[in-house]
């Protein structure tokens, strides 16, 4: 069993130690968070340890009735990998730390590339993790669109790349984030950040991104525009190859899903865990081909889609598992069944979403 010690139990934190804890060969050594708040007491319900990120601040989680197994610094003594779900920039203050135990350790997307050897997607490049010591799951938006360019990259070769993103402005426990009443360009530079960072997992590829911020708390969308290097055999040649993607939830126009709304509604129906949505989900309406130019629109749950991609990054790390092997035990446990959710292998030619322009007009 690998113990994976939690550094940081927020948003990410506390998703990915549920889903670490669902796993056959790793356990949760324990959770490290600053604050004691509704979220310590939290991790203190769930029976995971609990360790004082900041020394100074152990005397309240006493004071609320939370026994401390030990600061951060025991934490990582006592963990056979760490999880750094710290806020952007604390992940790279916290790498000594680790260096000093020799603990491996996987960081977010909210860290700058540098402080890895590997940006991780566990569809593009697991391999290139199993010999690194740290690794950096790239960011909710650069891991959605890690996996819906593979497919395409592998199968057709892509030309370029064009992507606008449409972010959520905060998550629903950021009270103090924006905008509450505007669409505000972020950046208003072009490229975003985005482009770069996918890069980073596919270095050779053409990509640009653009950013915008709006008053939601739900998930991002992305409208996608790939030029491809080959014509693909039709749009339903495409609709195959993203329906053949353990990661890739096709949208079915019969679901009535509309928008991000539906699409959490549909998630806590499904009994998902906080209304988790571990996929990226691609209107299939919204697939279309004008020659070798690939449209179609998706929504990325923020707070979910990089939760399996951080256990699989764990076996990466440790040599536990291959890639496909750990992606689909992650699958298997923690409930990533897309035929389940979207009733995939009952959808017959009628029901699939009705094409608007291929390739073949
Ligand atoms: N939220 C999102 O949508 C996504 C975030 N990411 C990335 O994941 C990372 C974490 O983000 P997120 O989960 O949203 O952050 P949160 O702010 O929700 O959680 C951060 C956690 O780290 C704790 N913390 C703060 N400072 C320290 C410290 N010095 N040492 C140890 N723990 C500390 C906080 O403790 P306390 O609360 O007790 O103060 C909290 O538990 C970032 O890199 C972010 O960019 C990636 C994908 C999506
Ligand atoms: O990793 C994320 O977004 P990103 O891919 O836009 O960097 C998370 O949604 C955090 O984004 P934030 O930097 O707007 O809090």
């Amino acid at each position: 069993m690998i113990r994976v010690g939690i550094n940081g139990y927020g948003t990410i934190g506390k998703r990915v130690a549920d889903a670490v804890r669902a796993q056959p060969d790793m356990t949760v050594r324990g959770v490290a968070k600053r604050s004691p708040d509704y979220v310590a007491v939290g991790a203190a319900e769930a029976d995971y340890p609990v360790y004082a990120a900041d020394e100074d601040r152990a005397d309240g989680f006493r004071e609320i009735g939370i026994d401390l197994a030990g600061t951060a610094d025991d934490l990582v003594a006592e963990s056979d990998v760490i999880v750094d779900a710290t806020p952007s920039g604390v992940g790279a203050e916290n790498r000594p730390l680790y260096e000093r135990h020799d603990t491996p350790a996987i960081f977010q997307g909210g860290e700058d590339a540098t402080v890895a050897e590997v940006s991780f997607n566990a569809r593009a490049n697991f391999a290139e993790a199993e010999d690194a010591d740290y690794a950096r799951v790239v960011s909710c938006n650069t891991t959605g669109l890690s996996r819906f360019l593979a497919p395409l990259h592998e199968t057709y070769g892509i030309d370029k790349a064009r992507v606008t993103l449409v972010r959520r402005g905060g998550d629903p426990d950021q009270t103090g984030r924006g905008p509450i009443n505007d669409t505000v360009p972020d950046p208003v530079s072009i490229p975003s950040h985005h482009g770069p960072d996918v890069q980073t997992v596919f270095p050779e590829l053409d990509i640009d991104t653009i950013g915008l911020k709006v008053p939601t708390t739900m998930m991002h969308v992305h409208a996608v525009n790939v030029t491809l290097e080959d014509d693909p055999d039709g749009v339903d040649d495409v609709r195959d190859l993203f329906r053949a993607e353990d990661r890739l939830l096709t949208i079915p126009e019969y679901a009535g899903i509309d928008g991000a709304g539906t699409l959490k509604d549909f998630a806590m129906d499904a009994g998902r865990p906080r209304g988790d949505i571990w996929e990226n989900c691609i209107w299939g309406e919204s697939i279309t081909l004008q020659g070798r130019d690939l449209y179609c629109m998706q929504a990325i749950h923020q707070e979910a889609d990089v939760v399996p991609e951080n256990v699989d990054a764990i076996r990466a790390l440790t040599g536990l598992l291959d890639g496909p092997e750990s992606r689909s035990l992650t699958n298997e446990t923690l409930g990533i069944d897309l035929g389940r959710l979207c009733g995939r292998e009952n959808l017959t030619a009628e029901q699939r979403p009705t094409e608007r322009v291929s390739s073949d007009d």
